[in-house]
C-alpha cells in the first residue's frame, strides 16, 4: 500500500530486459527504466529472473538492488520466481523487501498457475521461514481459490498474489461477473485469515480500475507486459502516470 492508502504500483521490468537482450548494446537499460518509472511515482520495482535468463539476468537483479538501496530507499523491491529453482539465491544475497514465490517450471513461457495445497506445503514451509528470517516478506502466487487461503496462512506466508490472468481473459464474456466474484471471495478469505493481498498478471490500463474497485484491500499490483507495451507508445513517465491514475480512480 502506498503512503496515500491506495494500492502500490510495482513496475515489472522483464520485458525491457527482453528487448535489451537481443543485442549487446545495453539498451534499453533496465536501471534507466526503473529510474524513470520511480521518478514518475511508481512505488515499487518487480523482476522475475527466470532460470534461462531470457529476460532479466542475474546482473539486472543485483544492479536494481544497488540502485534502489542507493537512490530510492523507500521503494519496494519485489523479486519473483520459483524458490525450488533460482529464487532463493537472490533472496539470500540481496534480501529484497518481498519475494513472490511462483511455481513455474524452468521452461514455462509465462506464469500460468498458483501453488497447490496441501501438495506444496512441506517444500515451501522451510523456504518461507528462511526468507522471513532474512527480513524478506513472502508472497505466494495463487489462483483465485478461497479454500486455499487458510493453507497459505498455515504454511507461514505473509501475502498472496492473486493470479489475475483469468480475470483479464474473462472480461466481456458471460462468465466475467462470476470470475470477478471468485477474486473478491479469495481476497476476503485471505484477509479473514490474516493474509495481505497483492495481484498481478495481464493487468492493464483497460482492466485495472475495475479490478481494484471490486476486489477489496489489494495492497500492490505488479504490472509488466502491458505496462512496457504502453511505454513503447507513451514513454515510461506518462505510462506510470496513467497507471497511477487507473489506481486512483478505483479508490
Ligand atoms: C508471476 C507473474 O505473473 C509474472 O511474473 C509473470 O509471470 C511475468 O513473467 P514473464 O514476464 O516471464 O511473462
Ligand atoms: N506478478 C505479475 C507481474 O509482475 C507482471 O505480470 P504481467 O503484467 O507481465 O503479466
Amino acid at each position: 500500500m502506498s503512503t496515500t492508502g491506495t494500492p502500490s504500483l510495482s513496475v515489472n521490468l522483464n520485458k525491457v530486459a527482453l528487448v535489451r537482450n537481443t543485442r549487446h548494446l545495453g539498451i534499453p537499460s533496465v536501471t534507466r527504466a526503473a529510474t524513470l518509472c520511480l521518478a514518475a511515482g511508481a512505488q515499487g520495482i518487480t523482476v522475475h529472473p527466470r532460470p534461462d535468463e531470457r529476460h532479466i539476468r542475474a546482473h539486472d537483479v543485483h544492479d536494481l538492488s544497488m540502485l534502489l538501496a542507493r537512490d530510492w530507499p523507500g521503494v519496494e523491491f519485489n523479486i519473483e520466481g520459483n524458490p525450488l529453482q533460482n529464487l532463493m539465491s537472490f533472496v539470500r544475497a540481496l534480501r529484497p523487501h518481498q519475494a513472490t514465490f511462483v511455481p513455474d517450471s524452468e521452461t514455462q513461457s509465462t506464469s500460468d498457475h498458483g501453488w497447490t495445497f496441501p501438495d506444496d506445503a512441506e517444500r515451501l514451509r522451510p523456504l518461507i521461514a528462511e526468507a522471513q528470517a532474512l527480513g524478506v516478506r513472502v508472497s505466494l502466487f495463487m489462483d483465485p481459490e478461497p479454500s486455499m487461503m487458510a493453507a497459505v496462512k498455515a504454511v507461514g506466508a505473509d501475502r498472496v498474489e492473486l493470479y489475475t490472468e483469468g480475470y483479464a481473459a474473462s472480461r466481456g464474456t458471460p462468465e466475467a461477473t462470476a470470475v470477478l466474484q471468485r477474486y473478491i471471495d479469495t481476497a476476503r478469505a485471505a484477509q479473514a485469515v490474516g493474509l495481505e493481498v497483492n495481484a498481478g498478471h495481464d493487468l492493464s490500463r483497460d482492466n485495472l480500475t475495475e479490478f481494484l474497485r471490486a476486489v477489496p484491500g489489494v495492497l500492490e499490483v505488479s504490472i509488466g507486459h502491458a505496462f512496457v507495451a504502453d511505454a513503447l507508445e507513451l514513454g515510461y513517465a506518462a505510462t506510470t502516470a496513467d497507471y497511477l491514475r487507473c489506481i486512483r480512480e478505483a479508490a
